[in-house]
């Protein structure tokens, strides 16, 4: 353990070299998305990317999940040297994306049904995950008779049921409201110091950043690249609900908010507001007063 109390080994977890990626743009060009990103995410590190709207963030993550492959560069996802199996990543995107026709334990079960996972097993994993997310007593709901809060955790236990080696976020949290958005935060930080997945998160909000990340990398504009990555060297187990009045945390905001401010400076649209005091725009209007 480090002496902020963070369990990130020294083994790479996941490895991008010279990522670049190209979108056909609708007038027939091409669109330079990507430019050579590298960086390496640690074994059971929380590694977070913000960045401008539009920079490349989702094709990341779209490119490290193998949904996508990149125009040149390389991404590796690996565990002791050896590459993962689709079935050993974690992705959880922006919607829920929970299938409508079953219930809250069915959902959950689906991965491990395709694992092969025996029925019995299949019960007891997807009610112990339903539980730790808070959904006791909500297991036969459909997706419909479950909030945005409660579709967002069913999600998550979906996903770390099958324990995921590494788990990519997209926003996972982005259109909820700032109450659900916090417990939320806490649970998936306590999920993590318990696993201790290697961790990639992506959003716009710079104060769930901070709250989770060990480092945060800033990306540029369009062609996103690499700016930064800062150390977020602030000690574990976090008190998310109180860690903006922590002085780190306000030098780590300024220092961050520095880094995209000239980004958004140049001419760059920001990201969609998520709320009070969330996204960047808000982080600026925090700063000045
Ligand atoms: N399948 C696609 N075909 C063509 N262009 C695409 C495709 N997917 C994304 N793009 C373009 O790539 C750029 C980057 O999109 P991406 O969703 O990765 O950005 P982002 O940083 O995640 O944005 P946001 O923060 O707004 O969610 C955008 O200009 C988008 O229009």
């Amino acid at each position: 353990m480090t002496e902020h109390g963070s369990l990130v080994a020294d083994k790479p977890a996941v490895i991008t070299g010279n990522l670049t990626h190209r979108f056909q743009s609708p007038d027939g060009g091409v669109m330079d998305i990507l430019q050579d990103v590298s960086f390496t995410v640690r074994e059971r590190e929380f590694f977070t990317v913000v960045g401008p709207s539009g920079c490349g963030k989702s094709t990341l993550l779209n490119v490290a999940s193998g949904l996508l492959r990149p125009s040149s560069g390389e991404v590796r996802l690996v565990k002791n040297d050896r590459e993962l199996e689709q079935q050993e990543i974690g992705y959880i995107t922006q919607d829920s994306n929970l299938f409508p026709w079953l219930t809250a334990i069915q959902n959950v079960m689906a991965p491990l049904e395709i694992r092969g996972v025996p029925k019995r097993e299949r019960v007891e994993r997807a009610t112990e995950w339903l539980s730790l997310v808070g959904l006791d007593g909500f297991e036969d709901h459909y997706p419909r008779q479950l909030s945005g809060g409660m579709q967002k955790r069913c999600s998550i236990a979906r996903t770390l049921v099958y324990e995921p080696e590494v788990l990519l976020m997209d926003e996972p949290f982005g259109a909820l409201d700032a109450i659900t958005k916090s417990t939320l935060q806490k649970t998936v930080l306590e999920l993590w110091e318990k696993r201790q997945t290697s961790v990639v998160f992506i959003t716009h909000d710079l104060t769930e950043a901070i709250a989770l990340s060990d480092r945060v990398a800033v990306m540029t504009g369009r062609p996103g690249r690499i700016r930064a990555i800062v150390d977020i060297d602030i000690e574990r187990p976090r008190d998310v609900y109180n860690i903006t009045d922590l002085p780190s945390f306000k030098s780590l905001r300024r220092e961050l908010w520095q880094l995209l401010e000239t980004e958004l400076e140049a001419g760059l649209e920001t990201g969609p507001d998520t709320g009070p005091d969330t996204g960047p725009k808000s982080e600026l209007k925090s700063e000045e007063q």
